[in-house]
This record gives C-alpha cells, structure tokens and sequence, in this order.
C-alpha cells in the first residue's frame, strides 16, 4: 500500500471499488480494485471472495495487448487489491454519445480488438462470459482491452458442468438462458455478435427484461429455434417452446452494413452454439480483409467527457516519451565519443616491431 497514492474513486463494481491512483516512485497512474471480503459461503479459508481469486490466475496468465493489464497484486488489512493499467473511458460512453458517429472503419477497428482479445482469452482456454460494452475498457492510446474478469471461468473439458447464471441478460447467449450445464467459447461469440449489432444501431439488439423476455426478444429477431436449425435444443433443461416466429433479415436492419459485416454477425448469431464462428475464425473473415481498411485505434473517436482530460494526458505522455528518447540520443553520443576519445590500439606488428627494437 505504501507504493501507491490513492487519488480519486472511479467506480463500483460487483466485487469492489476502483480507484485511480499514482505509484510513488514513477509517477505512473495506475487504477487499483479493492476487492471486497463478501459472502461469506463464497469465501476461502483466507476470507477472500472467490470470484476474485478466479480473476486474479485468468489475468496473471493472460499478457495480451486487448486484454486489461494486471500490474500488481498485493493484501493489505485483509483485503486484496488489484493494480491494473489506468483505462480512460469505455465502449458504452461511446455507443451512447451521440455528438459521436461512428464510421464503418470504427465499428471494425472495435471488433477487431474485441476478436483478438477474446482470441487470446479462448486459446488459453478462458471463457469471458459476460462480454458488454461497459466491460470493453479504452486505453490512453485508443486500444480497446476486454476488462472484469469475475465470472469467466476456465473451461477444461467440455462436460464441465457450469453455472447457467453467467452472462448479463442482452448478450446472454441462448444455450445459457435455456439452462445448459455445458457450453463453451460460443457464448461469447453470442455477446460480440450482440455488441456488433449494438455499434450498428447504436441501441442494445437485443433488451429484454427477464429470460423469458429475452428468449422471446431473440425469437422474434432470429426466428424460433427448433431440431432443424439446433438439434438437441428441445432437450435442454428450460427448453420452452415459442411460437413460430420468422426471422428479420439483417440487410432490413443493418441498412448500412456491408455484405461482409452482414455474413460475419449472421455467423456470430446462429442459434446452434456448435455452428457459430470461431473468434480464429471470425478474424480471418473476409470483413476484416475486404471493404474499408479499420480506423487506427489513436484515431477512434472520444466521449465529449473525456476529450478534454485525454488532451492533457496525450501531450504529457508524449512529453516523457520525447525526453527519454533525448535521453537515450544522450547517453548514445556520449558514449560514442568516448570510444572515438579512447587511444587507437596498438596494432599487432606494431607490438613485435617496439618489442624488437627494445631489444636491440
Ligand atoms: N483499469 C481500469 N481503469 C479505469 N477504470 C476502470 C478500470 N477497471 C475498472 N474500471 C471502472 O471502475 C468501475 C467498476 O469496475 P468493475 O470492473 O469493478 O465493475 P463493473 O464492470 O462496473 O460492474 P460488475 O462488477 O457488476 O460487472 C467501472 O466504471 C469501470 O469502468
């Protein structure tokens, strides 16, 4: 604790709060969570939530450039705190200012960060699941990073038996809300194709106000699913039939949308998890080769809030990277002058021709 100055809350989560504050020695601005000591039949002999713990291994082992970086861990009074990379703003302030339009060249630079940071996660075998825009954090220099890793949750075998009650209710992906105990990467994958839709209409996709709601909700976006389109589902726990309901094309809704983005959210958004894309996948999809080139992530519009403050940050942070390039530039030409200072080396048959000549 005596490493950091602690400035200014910045918000409140599930598990704890968060504020923004300095490490001493640096000057470095750091966001630091304290997790609470809560529930106590969800605690370790230790009195720390184990949700937390969960959190801390997944972000230890992830190192990924949209992945949120862990700095630091440390207990203090019986509480454990998690020193993270200060992020400035997140997707829902974007999606929600509407002083900002967002181009199509922004919506992919997004997606793009978003499937290569689930990528990462996926490969090391962890779900995030509960991917939303206000979990997607943006970093000083535009990279977006996924962030809250409390209920992900590493997969190992496929019948792992897992808590149904996982992802938030609008990017909850279908297989959850009819109780399966067993899914995998494809929930996420749900949730991005529930977040693309959300960058394209600027308003949640999907908004329902309970499971049902929400099970209904997706019916009449997606059509009904049944054996044809997912076998098996009829058999899963909370299965409920709903009445035949035809589907929305996408083109009628994403009016702006390129074919490209119109194939990739309709892969994102199958009903059958075993058939949605891959985030692998997903990336390689012609929408990211094709069409309008991404816009590059210190580009990517701001929330009107936080333009004024990130100027700030922008030019002192480009004021310490032009001083400690000077520095380096320094320290280069003083040590090349000390070599051109230093005496020519006495050449090997100089050596023999004084010896000889002492000699004689
Ligand atoms: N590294 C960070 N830098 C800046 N702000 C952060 C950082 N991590 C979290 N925050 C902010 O702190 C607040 C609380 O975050 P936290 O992850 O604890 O919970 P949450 O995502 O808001 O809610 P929940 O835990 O219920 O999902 C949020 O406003 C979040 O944007």
């Amino acid at each position: 604790m005596d490493k950091y100055n602690i400035e200014a809350l910045i918000g409140e989560g599930t598990y704890g709060v968060v504020s923004r504050a300095t490490v001493k020695a640096t000057g470095q601005i750091v966001a630091i969570k304290k997790i609470r000591k809560i529930l106590i039949q969800n605690q370790t002999d230790d009195g720390i939530n184990f949700s937390a713990i969960r959190e801390i291994k997944i972000l230890q082992e992830l190192k990924h450039d949209n992945v949120v970086n862990l700095l630091d861990i440390f207990a203090h009074k019986s509480n454990v705190y998690l020193v993270f990379e200060l992020m400035q703003w997140d997707l829902q302030e974007v999606i929600e200012d509407k002083s900002i339009i967002l181009k199509p060249a922004d919506i992919k630079s997004y997606m793009k960060m978003l499937l290569q940071g689930i990528e990462a996660c996926h490969r090391n075998w962890v779900l995030h699941r509960d991917l939303k825009p206000n979990n997607l954090l943006m970093s000083i220099n535009g990279d977006l990073k996924l962030a809250d890793f409390g209920l992900a949750r590493q997969y190992g075998s496929p019948n792992k038996v897992f808590s149904p009650q996982a992802v938030t209710i609008f990017y909850r992906a279908p297989e959850l809300l009819f109780g399966a105990k067993s899914y995998g990467p494809s929930v996420d994958i749900w949730s991005i194709g529930c977040i693309f839709a959300e960058l394209m209409l600027r308003t949640p996709y999907l908004p329902g106000t309970g499971e049902i709601d929400q099970l209904r909700k997706i019916c009449s976006a997606l059509g009904t699913p049944n054996e044809s389109n997912w076998p098996g589902v009829t058999c899963l726990p909370n299965y409920i039939k709903f009445t035949d309901h035809p589907a929305t094309p996408f083109k009628q809704l994403f009016t702006a949308a390129s074919d490209e983005a119109i194939d990739l959210i309709s892969k994102m958004l199958l009903f059958n998890p075993s058939n949605r894309i891959s985030a692998a996948d997903a990336l390689n999809h012609p929408y990211f080769t094709s069409g309008v080139k991404h816009t590059n992530p210190a580009d990517l519009p701001v929330p009107f809030a936080k333009k004024a403050s990130l100027l700030q940050q922008r030019q002192v942070l480009a004021q310490v990277q032009q001083q400690l390039l000077q520095k380096q530039q320094q320290q280069q030409q003083q040590q090349q002058q000390q070599i051109q200072s230093q005496p020519e080396p006495i050449q090997v048959d100089n050596v023999e021709q004084t010896q000889q000549a002492q000699q004689v």
